[in-house]
């Protein structure tokens, strides 16, 4: 285990708690403290991870993943022009079937620092009976006026920049204030959204300065995996068909485009930094819960192209891709402001774990909802061409919505 120490294995003490239990009382560990955490579920992966920290989550200006500590990133769509977040590690705990570990990640502390949580997580295990609620951070007002009607304008009004010759895609994107069940359980959430997505990055995090997001998003922006590098453009939306085989989908001219133009993107900005090397795969149909999308898969091997830094170079460059944003960027996202009237905050940022085990990966935060009180706001967005119809797009962001709102009505 690269930078870290040996990892301990949970006491008997604790054996006896079930994993939903460690982690309800875990966050509630958090939250009461003002603390940050991230919870999260990497695709295909059993592994649930839970990092927690001593300290608020710093503010950056840039994700240097070769400098960065062992860590999760968090940071808004407007990353640039505002500040993201980085949560500092101090314990990861990974539940695996039923065994749960507790990592040390700061190396001074160490194991010193895991005697002390767990004596007081065993306090909250205690207190966690009589109060399952987990606490959230931030107090959105649910204010922002985003009707239907109001999304279609808005495609129109991307139809005609289009049309003009300024742009070749943009996404407008559009929120979604819902009342939460009664009986809200963020934690059989959190699962329910585990088992019905298994190819997705599950999430969980709340940071004071940010507020309390969840997600399932299908979308990889960087992955360093020891020497690999890889990013993915993924685009084109259409509702999967349970009775029919992914290969033999078909997808129309206007969806082929949309995807090619953010593989376009991609290979540009490799241009941008004379990179040469990389391999490419795809598109290909892929499934993302009740959706399917086009995606092709870039990998660069970091050790033979001797570029240790091309994943923060390609962060910087890439983020927010043309997959969020539109072609060309610079003009869309300054459409996007004066047109879209919503706040994305932390909707089509970015998002994951940094430097644990050797490994960054982080991913676009695309089907997610920001949760404050009684209430969550979902989010969502579609590529807009110059064959676009206003009512299709509504109709894909209610059925972007649906990933959470059909787990959500499930599990409650
Ligand atoms: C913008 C979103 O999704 C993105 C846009 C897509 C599209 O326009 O078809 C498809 C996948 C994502 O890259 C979203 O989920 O909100």
């Amino acid at each position: 285990m690269n930078n870290q120490e040996k990892a301990i294995t949970l006491e008997p003490d604790l054996g006896s708690f079930t994993k939903e239990e460690l982690i309800r009382a875990a966050l509630q560990w958090a939250g009461k403290q003002g603390l940050p955490v991230a919870l999260w579920r990497r695709p295909f992966q059993s592994e649930v991870n839970l990092l927690l920290s001593f300290e608020a989550a710093k503010e950056v200006t840039q994700y240097d993943i070769q400098e960065l500590s062992n860590g999760f990133a968090f940071a808004p769509f407007s990353f640039g022009e505002e500040k993201g977040l980085f949560i500092s590690g101090d314990i990861l705990l990974s539940f695996d079937f039923n065994e749960t570990v507790f990592t040390p990640l700061n190396k001074e502390q160490g194991s010193e620092q895991i005697q002390k949580f767990k004596v007081q997580l065993i306090e909250q295990l205690e207190a966690s009976r009589t109060n399952p609620e987990v606490p959230l951070n931030g107090g959105m007002s649910l204010t922002e006026p985003s009707s239907p009607s109001d999304y279609e304008h808005l495609v129109e009004r991307c139809i005609e920049a289009i049309q003009a010759g300024t742009f070749e895609k943009i996404v407008p994107a559009r929120s979604k204030d819902i009342a939460l069940p009664e009986n809200f359980d963020l934690v059989a959430f959190f699962n329910g959204l585990c088992q019905a997505y298994q190819n997705a990055f599950i999430s969980y995090v709340s940071i004071p300065q940010a507020g309390s997001w969840l997600g399932a998003t299908p979308e990889v922006l960087i992955e360093k995996e020891t020497q690999v590098f890889r990013t993915i453009a993924l685009a084109a939306t259409q509702r999967y068909n349970p009775d029919a085989s992914l290969t033999d989908t078909a997808w129309t001219q206007k969806e082929i485009e949309e995807q090619a133009m953010v593989s376009r993107y991609i290979i540009n900005c490799f241009k941008k930094i004379r990179l040469r090397e990389f391999s490419e795969k795809g598109p290909e149909t892929v499934k993302a819960g009740n959706l399917l999308h086009l995606k092709t898969t870039f990998e660069v091997d970091l050790q033979a192209t001797n570029f240790q830094e091309l994943p923060t170079v390609m962060l910087e460059l890439l983020h927010p891709t043309s997959a969020v944003a539109g072609m060309p960027k610079e003009e869309t996202l300054a459409f996007l402001k004066v047109q879209e009237k919503l706040n994305r905050r932390f909707y089509s940022g970015f998002l994951g774990p940094v430097n644990i085990e050797d490994c960054t990966h982080l991913y676009v935060n695309l089907r997610c909802m920001e949760l404050a009180g009684s209430h969550g706001r979902l989010f969502a967005g579609a590529g807009v061409t110059a064959h676009s119809r206003p009512q299709k797009e509504l109709a894909e962001t209610e059925m972007k919505f649906n990933t959470l709102l059909n787990i959500l009505n499930q599990s409650h």
